[in-house]
C-alpha cells in the first residue's frame, strides 16, 4: 500500500517539480477584483466587512496547522467568541449548515471552475448577521500546509481589503503532528476504502515506522535530485510535495511564504501546547487579538480543552506510535527548520508585530512545544527569505 501511496505523490511531484502548473487560473472569476460595499484598505478593527452584494466577507482565517488542535480551536471560538460567525453550508445538497474547512483557496480547480461567489455563498447576508461586529470564518488548516498556492491565491482575492483579513495559526510539535496525521490518514482510508477496498486497505495498513522512514529516504532522494541539503529553506518548496506528511511540519518556509503577502500584526501563533495548557487564556488572547469580547459563560459551558479527535477516540482504528527511534530521527530531521522557525520569529520585523500568544513577547516561547529537545543551536536568519 505504502507503494500505491507514493507513486501516487511522485506523479504529482513530478509535475509540480517540472515546474508545469497543474491548473490555470486564468480569466476565472477568483481572479476578479473583490467588490467591498466599503472604502478599501479599512483598517483592523472590529466591525464586519461586507461585500457589495451584502454579504459578511470572510475575515477570519484559521489556516494551520493541519492536526495541531484546529478543531478545538474552531469550536472554543464559535462558542466563546461574541459576533464570531461560522460558514454556513449553502451549496445545494449540503448536508451540514456548519462548515469548519471551506477548503477554497487549496483547491485550484474548485477557485477556477466555480470562482469567488461559491466561496462567498459560505457567508451570511450582512443583514441577516446583524448590524455590526461579525466575523465571517474560515477554518481551512491546509492553507498554511499549501502555502506556496495558497498565500498569492488568497492575497490576490483580498487584495486592497487585505488588511481586513486576520491569520490564526496553532503549531505543533512537527513530529507528533506527524504521526497524527499519518493516523488520521489511516483512518480515513479505513473508513472510505478511498482508492481501494476497505478489506484490502485493513490488510495493508502500512505501519508508521515504515512510512516515516519511507518519507525521509523519498525526501533525501529528492534532495539529491536537487543538489540541496536536508538543513535547505528550500527543502519545503522543492522536494515537500514528495512526502506530504513530512512537508506539513516544515512551518518556518510556510510562514515566511505566508509574510510575503500578509503583514504580520494580521497574524497570530500560538502552539497546541499552550492552547491546552491554558485555553481559556488562549481564548482571551484570541478575543483580543481580533478586537471582540468573549461571551459571558453561561452555564455548564465549558472550554473544548478536552477535545480529541482521533482515529481511536472514533473507534475506528487503533492509533499507531512511532518507535523511539523513528522519533529521534524526526526530530533530528525537522530540529534545524525549526530553529529557523526560532529564528525568523525572533526577527525584529516579524516579533515586533506578529500577535504571538501565549508565548508574547517571541523571545518566551517554549522551543519543546514546536519539537526542539535539547540545547539550542545559535539561531540564524541565513537563507530564510
Ligand atoms: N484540546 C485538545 N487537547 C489535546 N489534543 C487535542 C485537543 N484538541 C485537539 N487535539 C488533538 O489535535 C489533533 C487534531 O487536530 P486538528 O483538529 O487540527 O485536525 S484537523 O487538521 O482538523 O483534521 C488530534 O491529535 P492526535 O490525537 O495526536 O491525532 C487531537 O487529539
Amino acid at each position: 500500500m505504502l507503494r500505491i501511496l507514493v507513486s501516487g505523490m511522485v506523479a504529482k511531484t513530478h509535475a509540480a517539480l517540472n515546474g508545469t502548473s497543474l491548473y490555470d487560473l486564468r480569466g476565472a472569476s477568483a481572479l476578479q477584483p473583490l467588490q467591498i460595499a466599503e472604502p478599501a484598505g479599512r483598517p483592523l478593527g472590529r466591525t464586519t466587512v461586507c461585500t457589495a452584494d451584502g454579504r459578511v466577507l470572510p475575515s477570519v482565517l484559521i489556516i494551520g496547522v493541519q492536526k495541531a488542535g484546529t478543531t478545538s480551536l474552531y469550536s472554543d471560538m464559535r462558542g466563546h467568541l461574541q459576533g464570531f460567525t461560522p460558514a454556513t453550508a449553502v451549496e445545494a445538497g449540503a448536508k451540514s449548515t456548519l462548515v469548519k474547512e471551506v477548503h477554497y483557496f487549496d483547491k485550484a480547480q474548485r477557485m477556477a471552475r466555480k470562482g469567488r461567489d461559491f466561496y462567498l455563498a459560505h457567508y451570511p447576508p450582512c443583514d441577516a448577521a446583524g448590524t455590526s461586529d461579525v466575523y465571517g470564518v474560515d477554518a481551512t488548516p491546509n492553507y498554511l500546509l499549501e502555502a506556496h498556492f495558497v498565500a498569492e491565491q488568497m492575497a490576490a482575492f483580498f487584495a486592497a481589503h487585505i488588511r481586513s483579513v486576520r491569520l490564526l495559526i496553532v503549531l505543533r510539535d512537527p513530529t507528533e503532528r506527524f504521526a497524527s496525521f499519518f493516523n488520521h490518514f489511516v483512518h480515513t482510508q479505513l473508513e472510505t476504502g478511498n482508492g481501494y477496498s476497505q478489506a484490502s486497505a485493513r490488510a495493508r495498513t502500512p505501519q508508521i515506522d515504515e512510512y516515516a522512514r519511507h518519507s525521509l529516504e523519498r525526501v533525501r532522494l529528492c534532495l539529491g535530485w536537487k543538489g540541496i541539503t536536508e538543513t535547505s529553506p528550500r527543502l519545503y518548496e522543492l522536494c515537500g510535495n514528495i512526502a506530504p506528511a513530512l512537508k506539513g511540519g516544515l512551518y518556518a518556509q510556510q510562514l515566511v511564504t505566508f509574510l510575503r503577502f500578509f503583514p504580520p500584526d494580521q497574524m497570530m501563533l500560538t502552539t497546541s501546547r499552550s492552547y491546552v495548557r491554558d485555553t481559556t487564556r488562549a481564548m482571551a488572547d484570541v478575543a483580543d487579538f481580533l478586537g471582540t469580547g468573549l461571551k459571558p459563560a453561561s452555564r455548564g459551558a465549558r472550554l473544548d480543552a478536552s477535545r480529541q479527535n482521533t482515529a481511536t477516540s472514533r473507534g475506528v482504528a487503533e492509533k499507531q506510535r512511532l518507535s523511539p527511534v523513528l522519533s529521534a530521527e524526526l526530530d533530528a530531521f525537522y530540529a534545524p527548520h525549526t530553529l529557523q522557525l526560532l529564528a525568523l520569529l525572533k526577527t525584529p520585523q516579524v516579533s515586533g508585530s506578529m500577535r504571538s500568544t501565549p508565548f508574547h513577547p517571541v523571545t518566551a516561547i517554549d522551543p519543546a512545544d514546536v519539537g526542539l529537545h535539547g540545547p539550542l543551536a545559535p539561531l540564524t536568519r541565513r537563507g530564510l527569505q
